[in-house]
């Protein structure tokens, strides 16, 4: 625990230099995201909010989906630059980790010592994803972070489309939580994972009975009403300890989130999710969170990157 509150020596590959824009005065009144977060690079790490970006598309291929999620980190850090600060807390950016080609494995393990070393230094691990084969890399840095300590019941709260539970003989962007369930069985821990925003035509009936086998808690899409929503979240906030929150933007509606490799033709709508964000947020219990499958490439005029930066400012500095 000497490290706690240290700047972490985080491995990332590159430098994010995507942090600029509207400048209206130097005093706290005027503070954007980029101002913010250029200043605070060094600055001490306790409670603050770390961003890392996974440049990864190797999921989403493997998977048979659009490519472009690589590129989510830049834009994601594009739209919130000129966010205005209101609530003052670290914000500091720790760079990308560069998934090569289909080097998944080696990216994913990286992407797992990063958020140990974000997650010991007492940080807010935010990481902008990426296809959902981040979450793989997210949880299992979690998982290690706890590693000594069996008793602190973990959970993972999923707002997606999909199940992501897909048996394949390789990590992909459809599997990442039965990658995380193994390990967590390697790990001696129990599994606890729901999923929000689940299509029915979007999970064939193998998926759900995956769900079914490993009980998993999920809510349609369809039956996504406020109260309902309240409900699930709280009772799943009941049975954890400390929340992994995982946002997989096509669980909103295609007309706010077509920047996705899979558009959802329903969707649950923005303020939903929003709500989740601060229910989760209000609960105490999230450690680490991240955001992924934006694909600017499907984006229009940002409308998808623009979403998920409220989104991550709603976890960060709502
Ligand atoms: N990340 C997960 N993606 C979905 C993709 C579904 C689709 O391409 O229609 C999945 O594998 O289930
Ligand atoms: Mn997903
Ligand atoms: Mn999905």
């Amino acid at each position: 625990m000497g490290d706690e509150g240290k700047a972490a020596k985080v491995p990332t590959d590159q430098n994010a230099q995507q942090w600029s824009g509207r400048v209206d005065g130097s005093g706290a009144q005027h503070l954007r995201w980029h101002q913010l977060i250029a200043e605070q690079e060094s600055e001490n790490l306790s409670d603050a909010v770390a961003l890392i970006g996974f440049r990864s598309d190797a999921g989403v291929l493997r998977n048979q989906g659009r490519i472009g999620a690589s590129e989510g980190p830049a834009a994601l850090r594009s739209a919130l630059s000129p966010m205005a600060i209101h609530k003052h807390r670290t914000l500091v950016d720790l760079g990308d980790i560069v998934v090569g080609g289909d080097q998944l494995e080696p990216g994913q393990e990286r992407l797992a010592g990063a958020v140990v070393q974000a997650l010991s230094s007492g940080a807010l691990p935010v990481i902008l994803g990426g296809g959902h084969e981040t979450a793989y890399g997210t949880g299992l840095g979690l998982i290690r972070h706890l590693a000594d300590d069996r008793a602190t019941r973990l959970g993972i709260l999923n707002l997606d489309a999909h199940f992501d539970l897909r048996d394949e003989s390789r990590r992909t962007s459809g599997t990442p939580f039965l990658d995380l369930y193994q390990e967590m069985q390697r790990h001696d821990r129990e599994f606890h994972y729901a999923v929000l925003g689940i299509s029915r035509p979007g999970n064939t009936a193998v998926l759900f009975e995956k769900a079914e086998e490993l009980g998993v808690p999920y809510l349609l899409d369809e039956d996504c009403q406020p109260e309902m929503i309240w409900q699930f979240v709280h009772a799943f906030l009941e049975r954890i300890d400390v929340l992994y929150l995982t946002i997989d933007l096509d669980v909103l509606p295609a007309s706010v989130a077509p920047g996705v490799s899979a558009p959802a033709g329903y969707g649950v709508p923005f303020e939903r999710i929003l709500a989740v964000c601060r229910q989760v947020v209000a609960s105490g219990k999230l450690v680490v969170a991240d955001v992924v499958e934006l694909n600017p490439r499907f984006d229009i005029d940002s409308r998808t990157a623009r979403s998920a930066a409220r989104l991550i400012y709603e976890i960060s500095v709502g």
